[in-house]
């Protein structure tokens, strides 16, 4: 059996010939609302479907946000797992936003969900969350090497409120988010061109100077557009790390349908604004 593709390398490849941008497919009530959907499963199969097919073949990364599918159950849930098949027969690379986390013997059966190769929800890559304990993900770590695919663990959230565990000192003096980081860049050691587990990184925190985000992985940085960063915000907030940062956008590409070459114009301007932003720093 052949050794899969790690993540990062295909992530990398990804950014360099489709563009650096992840579009968020967040199909929220008053988005369906907009675009003339009804709340419902058909709605929602609807807006999916006019997403991936405006720009399936454009964008490097997708990130759709379970929750949204999962509000409507099993139904909701078989739109999820036939855009995630559409999406990466395209060509394009699927980040599985379910942010799970759990004790290990649970987080096994999550990794299984998402990670194994022939699960209906097998993803490029999953977000997880490292609140009960960095070594709880370890399964998921495990899989998701074995398959070639990527985790993204919550390290420091867009929301304000994240700051109150995030940026706790421990007794070491080093902050939970750091810690984290600090986990995420032993998990890469030597991997090239960059490792496949990454961090996710809030685009609206300001300053990280603070912070060590080199950890030879990739930064997926939500909060620009609705949540009001902006491209020209990134070499601020990640410094020299602004290479390996994955920005996020939903609502802000979103709200520009349903129209496909208005989605197409929006994401095309989104990843020109960054590629200026990043060229520039
Ligand atoms: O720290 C985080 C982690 C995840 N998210 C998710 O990203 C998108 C952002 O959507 P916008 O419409 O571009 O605001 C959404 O799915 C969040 O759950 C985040 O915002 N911050």
């Amino acid at each position: 059996m052949s050794t899969p593709e790690p993540f990062g390398a295909r992530l990398r490849h990804a950014m360099d010939t489709r563009g650096p941008l992840c579009v968020g497919i967040d199909p929220h009530a008053s988005l369906l609302g907009a675009w003339g959907l009804g709340d419902d499963v058909q709605g929602l199969e609807t807006f999916t479907r006019t997403v991936v097919e405006a720009l399936a073949e454009q964008v490097a990364v997708f990130k759709p946000q379970s929750a949204f599918f999962e509000r409507f159950g099993s139904r909701g849930v078989a739109v999820l797992e036939r855009a995630v098949a559409d999406l990466r027969a395209a060509g394009g690379l699927v980040v599985m936003d379910a942010k799970r986390g759990d004790i290990g013997s649970t987080m096994a059966a999550y990794a299984e969900t998402y990670l194994r190769k022939d699960a209906p929800l097998f993803s490029d890559a999953l977000t997880v969350s490292p609140y009960l304990g960095y070594g709880s993900l370890a399964p998921a770590v495990e899989l998701a090497r074995e398959n070639g695919a990527g985790l993204f663990v919550l390290a420091l959230t867009s929301n304000p409120e994240g700051a109150e565990v995030q940026r706790a000192v421990r007794e070491d003096g080093r902050s939970v988010g750091a810690t984290m980081l600090a986990h995420l860049a032993a998990e890469n050691a030597s991997a090239a061109p960059m490792g496949s587990c990454g961090a996710v990184v809030g685009a609206t925190l300001g300053d990280l100077s603070t912070f060590d985000l080199d950890i030879n992985g990739p930064l997926l940085a939500p909060g620009i557009g609705a949540q009001g960063a902006t491209p020209a915000d990134l070499p601020r907030v990640f410094g020299a790390a602004v290479r390996d940062v994955v920005p996020n956008v939903s609502r802000g590409v979103l709200r520009a349908g349903p129209d496909a070459g208005a989605l197409r114009g929006a994401a095309a301007r989104f990843a020109d604004e960054v590629r200026a932003a990043v060229a520039a720093a």
